[in-house]
């Protein structure tokens, strides 16, 4: 027997270029979305009904570029550039950390997440296992992968390796299919090309798409050219990176010619504005990307760098600096940037039955109160929620189909013993 909830009396963002939401109702079979319309679907008598009277139901936004764990370090190294940044402030504090400081770190992340309308979100860093740990008790979608810097002697290099590939065999399709994982060498100046070589080998063994940071700031590009004779999206394609699906984060610093052979090998990249702003690392060519057929998702990066996960911020950003960029208002549309942050994000993380309000899709969706002034005149939605909404506005949260957040709560996560432990992990990390 399927377990059914028919929402009546909603307003449901479908995203479609010639219908963007649909007033009526949505059935709910189990962890699938199976009807959403104007009229009230047939056989749903035995279903638990919610009355969505003030309430705007939006898929889940998707984060695609992470680091959960580093909310611990949140406000630890603000104004710097990236590399001055990871040197002085984020490695030598990461060389501490534990499996629990990971654990609470990644609990604190993905509490934000939840209650801030992500329902799924992918995470690159070191000790996964208590990331997915987390994921798992949590209920959201993840997207995990250990991240390797391969900055270190042979045999360290290797144990990453190992790591990396026995995460990835022991938790993909985890958690009711919730966890999915990729392989993930940090970044090409990290990674000497013999590594990378080694990880696309993982990536091709064990049938995975493949994550790394690439062409961030323009000191990352020019070193590139000096020590390898190559740009990184170069390097890269001749490492056979890009025989594997790929998600590449930032490509800040592209040429016209690196657009065409991202385009060409469809490999998309998860756009940080937030991230990439605050850090001084410039701003990404994401209408050029996206006119170029490339998908282009959303990430917030870690919150030592942005520094919340808000990704409603992240979305507005989107809209909002590639329009003072360019002097063109139409540079990314209020339409396109939701579906960056929703049904492109999907698609960059390989998932194809999330990111969308659909029949068919998972049950991964959230819903906003509408009853506010910032939602007032209730004129365009799509326009309101890319411009006007935020985090707080999330009153209930569904991933596969389970409720995770109702009245802005969190039903799977202990909230102040979280924070309580977070803040306990970090004094922890200064006095050692
Ligand atoms: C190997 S675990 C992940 C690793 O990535 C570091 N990191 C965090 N933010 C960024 C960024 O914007 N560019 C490059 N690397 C980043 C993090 O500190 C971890 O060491
Ligand atoms: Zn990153």
């Amino acid at each position: 027997m399927s377990r059914k909830m028919l929402i009546e009396n909603g307003t449901f963002a479908v995203l479609e270029q010639d219908q963007t939401v649909i007033d009526g109702f949505m059935l709910v079979e189990d962890d699938l979305l199976t009807y959403i319309g104007s009229e009230r679907p047939d056989h749903c008598d035995d279903a638990e009904v919610l009355d969505g009277r003030g309430l705007l139901f939006l898929s889940g936004l998707v984060n695609t570029h992470g680091h959960a764990a580093m909310s611990l370090l949140r406000g630890y190294g603000d104004d710097m550039v990236l590399q001055k940044w990871l040197q002085e402030k984020m490695w030598p504090m990461e060389a501490k950390f534990t499996g629990s400081d990971v654990y609470w770190g990644t609990a604190l992340s993905v509490l934000e997440m939840i209650k801030g309308g992500t329902t799924t979100f992918l995470d690159m860093y070191d000790h996964m296992d208590q990331v997915a740990q987390v994921t798992e008790e949590s209920g959201i979608r993840g997207v995990l992968m250990r991240g390797a810097i391969g900055l270190c002697p042979p045999e360290v290099q290797k144990q990453k390796l190992d790591e990396a590939v026995a995460f990835a065999r022991n938790w993909h399709g985890k958690a009711n299919g919730r966890i999915t994982t990729m392989i993930s060498p940090h970044a090409p100046y990290t990674c000497p090309p013999d590594y990378i070589e080694q990880f696309v080998q993982a990536a091709h063994d064990l049938d995975l798409p493949m994550h790394t940071h690439m062409s961030e700031t323009q000191a990352e590009v020019e070193q590139n050219v000096a020590d390898y004779g190559a740009r990184p999206v170069e390097h890269l394609l001749k490492l056979g990176m890009f025989s594997r699906p790929t998600l590449l984060a930032h490509g800040v610093h592209l040429t016209d010619e690196e657009i065409e052979v991202l385009a060409a090998h469809k490999v998309a990249i998860s756009h940080n504005p937030g991230s990439n702003l605050k850090l001084a690392s410039g701003v990404a060519r994401v209408p050029e990307l996206l006119k170029a057929g490339v998908t282009v998702s959303l990430g917030t990066d870690g919150a030592a760098s942005n520094n919340n996960l808000d990704m409603f911020e992240e979305i507005r950003l989107a809209a909002l600096i590639h329009k003072g960029v360019s002097g063109d208002p139409t540079a990314v549309p209020a339409l396109e940037a939701l579906r960056m942050g929703t049904e492109y994000g999907a698609q960059s993380v390989f998932l194809n039955n999330t990111g969308k309000l659909a029949a068919g899709m998972k049950a991964d969706f959230i819903a906003l109160n509408t009853e506010q002034a910032h939602f007032v005149p209730r004129t365009d939605y799509v326009s309101h929620v890319v411009y006007s909404a935020g985090p707080k506005d999330v009153e209930h949260v569904w991933v596969d189909g389970k409720q995770i957040v109702k009245h802005g709560v969190c039903l799977t996560l202990d909230e102040e013993r979280i924070r309580h432990e977070a803040q306990a992990a970090f004094e922890g990390l200064l006095s050692r």
